[in-house]
């Protein structure tokens, strides 16, 4: 195939769809046919005041070591073609490539990046443009498959509707190498104690509903909630789609402040796609989307994935001071407490590789979202190509597609980062856990630090229960 390329006159056909913390994501409002039904996911650079943090443009010799063994990362030339491949070769088996499109390179002139960047602007929330830009010293992007529309239309007149979710970790560790006074880890999922931490400094203006347990849990009820909770919470964790056009959620991961129990611009837009009566067509969506996610049977697999996080990180820490051959900060910072990952420090160093290659496998799978797209069938339509779902109470059919995005590579020198957010959120959530106590948890739905304003009593009330019941435990 030849190289796809693009330069500045093409600039005004890539459309601002959304982005994360790494990359932006532009879809294609042009004819050209290679292009029609795509994205393009153009890197982004952080910035560090007035300057741009550096990109490391190849592997560390240490991330060699650690990826060499699955496919042959080492040999890739840029570090943006290894990412490319670990898509490919690392997180597509484990996921099903069924449902993983790792895109291909397009080559990106900066005058194109300069030109998409001045566009997307107005867009773009401004928190992400403080913290990040385009990185228009890049020369390729990834055109991937625009999974916010239905791949092939079956009318003209054909509406698909799509919805992300950002499922998160869904189970609670069990590692040995947890520390007691960390015990909170193995009751509340990562997901609880980080909205805490999030909420406490003002990253969220409220506690989510949504508990990863519920999503992963495999039955049928409490995937629902969950769906319904994330409708309520949305935050980063859930968006709509229709026809590729948001319809509900935040672009670029932004903040949704409201609690939403009913949301008028989604329920309308489901009018093209549902047929129910006007009040009712959002939460038929909701048991659609619930009923896919518990039909695809893909969290289970995704949870395999994730649960190659068996050491946490207060174990994996450890092997990676090994696989980088540098004294361990962390047992130097406990001391005698540091007894305990001695036999983590005396293993082999392919046993210490294989634990924070997992632990590294386990993140991407953490962080990825799903998208599921759906379009209605009609009784007279071929014999589907896709899986179908018949929501009973409309007596509608609809195909359904599950994509996973967002499958990229976590650099090796995170893992400290990992480690001392850990501690973090840990610390955060025990201190509010004491506060609360003081505070009389029967009485109190907010917290002693005023500065806190918790809309919603619900999410607190049961993360104050638990701590207590844990704090008693503890004593
Ligand atoms: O650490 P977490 O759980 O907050 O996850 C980060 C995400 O935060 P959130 O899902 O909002 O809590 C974070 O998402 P946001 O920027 O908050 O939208 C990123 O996905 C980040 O990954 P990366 O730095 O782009 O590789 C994510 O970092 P990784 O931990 O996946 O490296
Ligand atoms: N293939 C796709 N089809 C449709 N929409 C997409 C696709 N890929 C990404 N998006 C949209 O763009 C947003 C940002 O993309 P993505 O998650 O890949 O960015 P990121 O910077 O890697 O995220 P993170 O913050 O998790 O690292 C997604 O939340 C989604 O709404
Ligand atoms: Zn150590």
């Amino acid at each position: 195939m030849m190289e796809l390329n693009l330069n500045a006159k093409d600039a005004g056909d890539w459309i601002y769809r959304g982005e994360g913390a790494a990359n932006i994501i532009l879809s294609y409002s042009g004819a050209t046919s290679d292009f029609v039904g795509k994205v393009l996911r153009v890197q982004k650079v952080k910035r560090n005041g007035t300057n741009y943090e550096e990109v490391p443009s190849d592997l560390s010799v240490h991330e060699g070591l650690l990826w060499n063994e699955d496919c042959d990362l080492l040999s890739a030339p840029t570090r943006e073609i290894a990412e490319h491949l670990y898509v490919q070769h690392v997180m597509s088996p484990r996921l099903g490539s069924n449902h993983v499109d790792a895109g291909v390179r397009v080559l990106v002139s900066r005058d194109f990046l300069e030109a998409v960047v001045k566009n997307a602007f107005c867009q773009r929330p401004s928190w992400r443009v403080s913290d990040a830009d385009v990185n228009t010293q890049c020369d390729y992007a990834l055109l991937i498959s625009d999974h916010s529309v239905f791949p092939q239309a079956l009318r003209d007149e054909e509406f698909s509707i799509s919805v992300e979710i950002k499922p998160k970790c869904g189970f609670l560790p069990c590692s040995n190498y947890i520390l007691e006074e960390h015990t909170i880890k193995r009751c509340m999922t990562r997901f609880k104690l980080h909205q805490t931490f999030k909420l406490k400094h003002k990253k969220v203006s409220q506690l989510s509903r949504y508990d990863p347990l519920d999503m992963f849990s495999g039955s049928k009820e409490r995937i629902l909630k969950s769906i319904k909770d994330l409708f309520s919470t949305p935050q980063n964790n859930f968006r709509v789609f229709l026809n590729g056009s948001l319809v509900f959620g935040c672009l670029g991961g932004g903040k949704y402040r409201t609690n939403v129990r009913y949301d008028r611009a989604l329920e309308d837009a489901l009018k093209f796609v549902i047929q129910a009566d006007d009040g009712m067509r959002t939460t038929c969506f909701l048991e659609l989307v619930s009923e896919a996610v518990f039909r695809s049977g893909l969290l289970d697999r995704l949870l395999q994935v994730q649960k190659l996080d068996f050491f946490d990180i207060e174990g994996a820490i450890h092997a990676y001071y090994d696989v980088v051959s540098q004294p361990c900060v962390v047992c130097s910072e406990l001391g005698e407490e540091s007894d305990r990952y001695t036999s983590l420090h005396t293993i082999p160093l392919d046993e210490s590789l294989k634990i924070v290659k997992e632990y590294l496998i386990a993140a991407t799978a953490k962080d990825l979202s799903l998208m599921i797209s759906f379009r209605t069938r009609e009784k007279e339509d071929p014999k589907s190509a896709y899986n179908v779902i018949l929501h009973e109470s409309i007596g509608q059919s609809f195909d359904y597609k599950v994509s996973f995005i967002d499958l990229d590579m976590k650099p090796l020198g995170k893992m400290m980062h990992y480690y001392e957010l850990d501690q973090k959120i840990v610390g955060c959530c025990m201190k509010m856990m004491k506060n609360e106590i003081s505070a009389n948890v029967e009485e109190k739905t907010s917290y002693q630090d005023k500065s806190i304003v918790v809309e919603d009593d619900y999410p607190t009330r049961e993360l104050a229960g638990k701590l207590t019941h844990l704090y008693h435990l503890l004593l």
